[in-house]
């Protein structure tokens, strides 16, 4: 058995994860950590456990959090792992960490996107990206992964086989939507119910961190330069993400001969799928699951090449991603604990 702990335990992310593992047969969780919650019962904050789970929530001792466990999750908001993460702390335990701060992470840009300094860069290094379909081999050797984002990994999943391939103009625009959870559990304005329901807003146009990070990604996996306008939506749905992407094809090109491409790279991945013609993408379809699903249209006058990707924002995006990695670090199947169905309605 793998013992792990999970750190953020009582967000969003934190409690997909624990529901994920609980199914698990190769993971028991030893520790559930919280600063809010200590000595409450998880099944109290989260009222899905009844039943199902006993466990408290240990006060999060950053001196201790590693005794006793074999791979830590974290699911923190940006800026705290960071402050407290450490060398020794690395070496005795396996992390997969679902927040930011070890992700392709440089200085300038931490600070120009998240407004303060970075506090153990060093520490970077020591992190393997875990974009699990194209990273397989450095995360089977990983000790530490930093658990891509959710934007970043739908804009990534759609992209790397075109732009290996050189199929692609590299100026790309893209529009992304996000259900409201995608925002973390603790209330702002901008998310509370009365705020979000029955509207629509962009935001973050011009500085969302994931354009570095899929600018970076991009050029970790195929060693090419991209442009990306990105620009993110939130929109009144509790879970969900779906991508709109426009680019130009180089050469003219139909429609088999790009789903070629697709199924060269993703054919015997279980958690992408390229939906066949005409078959539209919808986040219901991949609700509350890993899968990817992923599909295009070619406008045959102006050579104009739409991509559609949906994922899950807390499970391909974050927690079904970071199991996914787990497994292929401690060389489980890939898909244990995660191959069901979604759940459509
Ligand atoms: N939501 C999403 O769709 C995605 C989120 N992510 C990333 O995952 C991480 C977690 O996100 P999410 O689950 O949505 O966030 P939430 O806001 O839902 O939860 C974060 C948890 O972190 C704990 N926490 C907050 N402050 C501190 C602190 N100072 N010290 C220790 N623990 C603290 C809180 O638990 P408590 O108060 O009990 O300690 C809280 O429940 C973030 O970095 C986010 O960017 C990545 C991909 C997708
Ligand atoms: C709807 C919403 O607010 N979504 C978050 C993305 C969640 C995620 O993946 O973000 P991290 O890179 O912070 O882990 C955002 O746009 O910041």
């Amino acid at each position: 058995m793998l013992n792990v702990g999970i750190l953020g335990a009582t967000g969003y992310t934190g409690e997909e994860l624990i529901r994920l593992l609980h199914n698990h047969p190769n993971v028991m969780i030893k520790k559930i950590l919280s600063t809010s919650y200590k000595d409450k019962k998880y099944n109290f904050v989260y009222r899905n456990f009844v039943g199902f789970n006993e466990d408290i929530c240990q006060e999060l001792d950053w001196d201790t959090l590693v005794d006793g466990i074999d791979l830590l999750f974290s699911a923190l908001p940006y800026g705290i792992l960071m402050a407290h993460l450490t060398e020794d702390m690395l070496k005795k335990v396996k992390i997969v960490d679902i927040g930011v701060d070890y992700r392709f992470m440089d200085k300038e840009s931490y600070k120009k996107y998240y407004g303060k300094e970075h506090q153990s860069l060093h520490l970077t290094d020591e992190f393997v990206y875990g974009l699990s379909e194209w990273n397989e081999e450095a995360i089977k050797e990983a000790k530490s992964i930093a658990n891509p984002g959710c934007y970043a990994t739908a804009m990534l999943m759609a992209l790397i086989p075109l732009i290996k391939e050189a199929l692609i103009d590299k100026d790309i625009i893209a529009d992304g939507k996000s259900g409201l959870s995608g925002g973390g559990r603790t209330l702002t304005i901008g998310t509370h119910y009365v705020e979000a329901n029955e509207s629509m807003k962009a935001y973050k146009l011009n500085n969302h961190p994931h354009v570095i990070e899929v600018q970076k990604g991009i050029e970790f996996f195929t060693g090419e330069t991209i442009e990306l306008t990105f620009t993110p939506h939130i929109v009144p749905m509790q879970r969900g993400l779906m991508v709109t992407l426009y680019t130009k094809l180089q050469k003219k090109l139909d429609y088999e001969s790009v789903k070629e491409v697709y199924s060269k790279y993703y054919g015997s991945k279980p958690f992408v799928q390229i939906l066949d013609k005409s078959i539209y993408v919808e986040t219901k379809w991949v609700k509350s699951s890993n899968m990817c699903h992923i599909n295009f249209e070619i406008n045959e006058e102006t050579n104009r090449l739409i991509i559609v990707v949906a994922i899950d924002n807390l499970i391909k995006g974050a927690a079904g991603q970071a199991i996914q990695n787990m497994n292929l670090m401690m060389d489980f199947p890939e898909n244990m604990g995660l191959n069901y169905i979604p759940v459509c309605i």
